[in-house]
């Protein structure tokens, strides 16, 4: 069964009610793949805003969600809360959380397993420092994150794996094809051998780290990458080109 493509748009801390509706009027105006699923992410005060203005069928997602079903966790966000606001995806385990904030791989984990057992996609980030990939380190890294998540989740159906190199985001220095592929192949194996191979044939796997309309068609032909996750350009016009840059596979 092929994977369906998959693109993120990932605004991060970026955007107003103006510029967001911007984007969501040029995204829904465009022609877009269908074969593409395409998924944005907003900052959470605007979640509303975009399920209000993004067309059906284009799908949205937090930027992150709590383990907790509700309570005192002031400045949190619940996975009822998301499905009350039909947010149906999440992002988890991006490296500006993991580093900035300091989420370990325990916390990734367990808000991973709350958002699936509410029946929320997730988004599940992994990836290496430009540190650990210079000491060979980076296939360790990244299956040590994915086995905590393991540990918990057997069913990783509602999964989207992103691999991104830290190294590689915000900084215009993305992986080269065969660095991505390397990864990417890697990560499948490991699905293989810790979840079967059903889970490492269905598993969608993207890529993300300075994604443009300029690299996307390289890194979209390599067989182990199923799409990309986009910082910077997803808040662009270019951020149409990475979505249809699959119909060039
Ligand atoms: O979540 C998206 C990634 O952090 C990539 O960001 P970037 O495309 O701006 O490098």
């Amino acid at each position: 069964m092929a994977r369906q493509f998959f693109v993120g748009g990932n605004f991060k801390m970026n955007g107003s009610v103006e510029s967001i509706k911007k984007i969501i009027s040029y995204l829904n105006d465009a022609k877009l793949d269908p074969n593409t699923e395409v998924v944005i992410a907003p900052p959470a005060l605007y979640l509303l805003l975009a399920r209000e203005h993004l067309k059906p069928g284009l799908e949205i997602a937090a930027q992150n969600v709590f383990d907790k079903p509700n309570g005192a966790f002031t400045g949190e966000i619940s996975v009822d809360q998301l499905k009350d606001s039909n947010i149906t995806w999440t992002l988890l385990g991006h490296s500006e959380r993991r580093v900035i904030l300091q989420e370990d791989d325990a916390f990734v984990a367990a808000k991973t397993k709350a958002a699936l057992d509410g029946g929320i996609g997730v988004i599940l980030c992994c990836g290496e420092s430009l540190e650990q990939r210079e000491s060979g380190k980076t296939i360790e890294v990244v299956t040590s994150q994915l086995k905590a998540v393991a540990e918990q989740v057997k069913d990783w159906s509602k999964i989207v794996i992103a691999y991104e190199p830290i190294w590689a985001i915000g900084t215009g220095k993305v992986a080269s094809t065969e660095q991505a592929q390397e990864v990417h192949a890697a990560i499948r194996q490991w699905l293989k051998k810790e979840l079967g191979d059903k889970t490492a044939e269905e598993t969608r796997i993207i890529y993300g780290g300075s994604v443009s309309e300029k690299n996307c068609k390289d890194l979209c032909k390599q067989p182990d990458i199923d799409g990309f996750l986009v910082g910077g350009a997803s808040l662009k016009p270019a951020f149409v080109d990475i979505i249809n840059s699959h119909l060039c596979k």
